[in-house]
């Protein structure tokens, strides 16, 4: 939604008799409860007020925060008596013990304090015109200064000041925040990929009983975890493997052994009730040994060997290698007689590409392509943006697409594109896209459509890779595809407990 649809949203909230200070007081809290769950271990945080209600935000936020075992700060904009009259109160509320800024509070403390150095983005929220002027702007490089030099997270109040909310466009010295916590509806910039580096992760406030019926669907929305509860419900109590399904990954050869493990392991660990691994005989006895045991493995010589397995999804091409001209001729024959719904990536996508059969990518197919990949199957695509492509894509192919990036895009033809709201750039590694890819065969197999399980894969890995950071002891350089699967049962857990 725009920043001017969400103020009339608001309005008319507030017309229907909810008080503005309920409306901030709901919205602090929350973002609070998502700091929190973020930075599980309390530290220092520091509120970087601006004059509007964005502030405001911010302050309830510092105030609960508090409550939990947080060390304050808080840095104005200025003399505190300009902020408007909610943020006035807000400030009263937090109380003053004398400590304004973060050099105090760390003059105070004899010794270092423990626990992360969090900051708290509230400048400038829908209210914002234009850059950043006066001391805002000076604000605002500050924060980025000590994200830099300090190793600071910066958490942005409904958006990173500095960015324009409706188109994403950045202007000079706009908050670069790790995470932003938005506010009863994603704004539309934050979803355009200009923005990408400022906005981080995206995570979702929802105000009780804020109508957005009356707003036309857009054609940008957010890949959210409130959006996903309904595609992770709890198992009936008769549930049996029947029910979760059975998985057919053809995976894996020679030096790349590993990509089929992971696709396998992504598979059982997303809740698959059997899989069954499809490999060339003569990687066989190699792989085996390297496969949990709970996968079924299938030495084979030719693909229709594969043919009599019966399956309710297949998962196709990691680590298959791109093969010559024949092989990609048998392979692209192979995929025409597939009729169950079906994860194609890597180098499967690579063979079409070769091949030229870009026809194979019917209404059946997840297809999960990095820009690299994308650009083999779309070649007339340069200087086209992330959302354009997509757009062409879906004007060409039935598919539903997974477009791999820093903010991966999930749809197909007639739907919104739905913008991933987890995972970081610790996920730039090698195997991440083969769990990825075993983690939607697995939401397939139990009838899931493509598009929903494109789109739960997407959150589920992406939240697992924050876990292994959170919670997990990895750090951004050092999490790896095992990590992910690893913490992939605590990011579904997440998801049915109302986590971010
Ligand atoms: N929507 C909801 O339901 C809810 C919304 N809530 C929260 O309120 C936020 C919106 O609050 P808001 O309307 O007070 O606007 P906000 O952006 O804080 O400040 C605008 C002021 O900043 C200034 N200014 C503007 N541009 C500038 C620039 N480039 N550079 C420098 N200064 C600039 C200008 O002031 P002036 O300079 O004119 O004095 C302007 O008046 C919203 O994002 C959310 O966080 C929740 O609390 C509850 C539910
Ligand atoms: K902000």
């Amino acid at each position: 939604m725009t920043c001017e649809q969400m103020r009339s949203a608001e309005a008319l909230l507030i017309k229907s008799g909810v008080s503005e200070e309920s409306l901030m007081e709901h919205a602090g809290r929350e973002i609070a409860k998502v700091v929190a769950s973020f930075f599980p271990r309390p530290g220092k945080v520091v509120g970087f007020i601006g004059t509007g209600h964005n502030g405001g935000d911010a302050l309830v936020a510092l105030r609960y925060l508090r409550q939990w075992g947080w060390k304050v700060a808080v840095e104005c904009a200025g003399q505190e008596k300009r902020l408007k009259k909610l943020s006035v109160q807000m400030r009263k509320m937090l109380g003053g013990d004398g400590v304004r800024t973060l050099e105090q509070l760390e003059e105070r403390a004899s010794g270092a304090l423990p626990g992360p150095l969090v900051l708290l983005d509230g400048l400038l929220g829908v209210g914002a015109s234009g850059p950043l002027r006066g001391p805002l702007l000076e604000l605002s490089k500050k924060m980025n200064q000590l994200r830099l030099t300090r190793g600071a997270y910066t958490v942005a109040m409904d958006l990173p000041s500095g960015i324009d909310g409706n188109t994403g466009s950045v202007y000079h010295g706009a908050v670069i925040a790790d995470y932003t916590v938005t506010v009863g509806a994603a704004k539309v910039g934050l979803l355009q990929s200009s923005a990408c580096n400022h906005v981080g992760r995206i995570a979702l406030v929802e105000l009780p009983e804020l109508d957005l019926s009356g707003i036309a669907s857009p054609d940008v929305c957010l890949n959210s975890a409130q959006s996903l509860v309904p595609n992770v419900l709890r198992r009936d109590h008769e549930y049996h493997k029947g029910n979760a399904g059975t998985v057919s990954i053809v995976a894996g050869s020679r030096g790349m052994l590993g990509a089929a493990v992971l696709a396998a392991t992504g598979a059982l660990r997303a809740g698959a009730g059997i899989v069954r691994l499809f490999v060339s005989a003569s990687i066989y006895n190699q792989i085996v040994g390297m496969l949990p045991a709970e996968v079924m493995v299938v030495p084979c010589t030719s693909y229709e060997e594969v043919y009599p397995y019966p399956t309710d999804s297949y998962v196709v091409g990691p680590g298959i290698g791109v093969g010559n001209q024949s092989e990609q001729g048998q392979f692209c024959e192979f995929l025409k007689n597939l009729t169950k719904p079906m994860v194609l990536d890597a180098d499967a996508l690579n063979r079409i590409a070769a091949a030229g059969e870009q026809e194979l990518l019917t209404a059946n197919v997840v297809l999960t392509p990095h820009p690299g990949e994308m650009k083999r199957l779309l070649p007339e695509t340069t200087g086209y943006t992330r959302e354009q492509i997509a757009k062409l894509f879906c004007a060409l192919y039935p598919s539903t697409l997974l477009y791999k990036g820093s903010k991966t895009i999930i749809t197909r033809r007639h739907f919104p594109i739905c913008v991933n709201a987890t995972g970081h750039a610790g996920m730039a590694s090698g195997g991440q896209g083969d769990v990825l890819s075993g983690v939607i065969g697995a939401c397939l197999a139990r009838g899931l459509s493509q598009f929903e399980a494109a789109r739960l894969g997407s959150w589920a890995c992406g939240r697992a890779a924050e876990l292994a950071v959170s919670i997990g002891g990895c750090s951004e350089e050092s999490v790896l595809a095992t990590d992910v699967l690893q913490h992939l049962g605590r990011a579904f857990e997440d998801l049915r407990t109302g986590g971010a």
